[in-house]
């Protein structure tokens, strides 16, 4: 997706909240902005999601599309596996499939035990949970969360955090915004800074450590060449005719899953945590 010279403001003589802003937005990618209240990151997001049009300039090669907004409807008619059926209705899922994948995510998030109860009646943070799964269960293509971490406890900050590593390694793309700087710290691809209504570059975590820095895991396997594998993985040979890939350390699992379900599966010889991250920015290796 690109935004070509987007502008954005509100009501014919507002104030540009964003103006003239270029943008590739990559497949496979984890991208957060950041800035002050009020310098329009949640509008950047409601752009990128597709829920608002820009006043200038346009958006192209749009992907299908979930997002999660600053602040959720809680007061809809549904309860909360009924809200997020209909959802993944709406997403374009099919027969059982929208209530299947409704109650896997609110086992997930432990949420489970409120499926039959009205939104409106939901805690805060069991909202935020429905608020978040009803964009996770469409696997989207892009997934826009503005703050979805906040309301959230411990717990399930972090299935959201392992959740948006699983979108990237299958190679969605996750863009972000949340006030706590810390997080995804080190797994962002690129980070932009909302100033004065456009956007700065920032240095990622990673691309600061000279992207060498973070916790990584090392699994060494052997297999049939031509897989398609997820993570982005670096790539080198291994000892007797096995591979040796590298992969931030949240995206190991999901590695490991697709390594291990292929036809026919990898034969994993060795899974080892590292110190060093591989470096995402090099040229995605050909697959061994
Ligand atoms: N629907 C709207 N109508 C009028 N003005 C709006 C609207 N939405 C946002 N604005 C204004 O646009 C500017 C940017 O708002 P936005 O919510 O995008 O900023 P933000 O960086 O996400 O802020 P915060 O960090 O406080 O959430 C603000 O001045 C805000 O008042």
């Amino acid at each position: 997706m690109k935004l070509h010279k987007v502008g954005r403001r509100y009501g014919l003589r507002g104030p540009w909240v964003l103006r003239d802003v270029d943008l590739e937005v990559p497949r496979g990618a984890l991208l957060r902005f950041e800035g002050t209240n009020g310098s329009g990151k949640s509008t950047l997001l409601r752009l990128c999601a597709g829920i608002d049009a820009p006043s200038t300039g346009r958006v192209t090669g749009r992907p299908r599309t979930a997002y999660v907004p600053e602040r959720f409807p809680a007061a809809l008619p549904f309860t909360a596996l009924g809200y997020l059926s209909h959802l993944g209705r709406v997403h374009g899922l099919r027969g059982a499939e929208p209530a299947r994948r409704a109650t896997e995510w609110l086992e997930r998030f432990g949420a489970v035990g409120h499926a039959r109860t009205p939104l409106a009646e939901l805690s805060k943070g069991t909202s935020q949970k429905v608020a978040v799964a009803q964009a996770l269960l469409a696997e989207p293509e892009l997934l826009v969360l503005d703050e979805a971490w906040t309301g959230l406890d411990r717990t399930a900050r972090g299935i959201l955090d392992r959740a948006v590593a699983e979108r990237v390694t299958a190679g969605g793309t996750v863009v972000f915004v949340d006030h706590d700087p810390a997080r995804l710290a080190g797994a962002a691809d690129a980070c932009y800074r909302v100033v004065d209504a456009g956007l700065r570059p920032q240095e990622t975590a990673a691309r600061a450590a000279g992207a060498t820095t973070g916790p990584c895991v090392t699994v060494v396997a052997q297999g049939p060449p031509g897989a398609d594998l997820p993570g982005a993985p670096t790539t080198a040979p291994g000892p007797d005719g096995t591979t040796r890939f590298t992969v931030p350390a949240a995206h190991s699992d999901t590695l490991l899953h697709a390594l291990l379900t292929a036809r026919p599966p990898w034969h994993i010889h060795a899974v080892t945590p590292e110190e060093a991250r591989p470096d995402r920015t090099a040229p995605r290796p050909e697959s061994p």
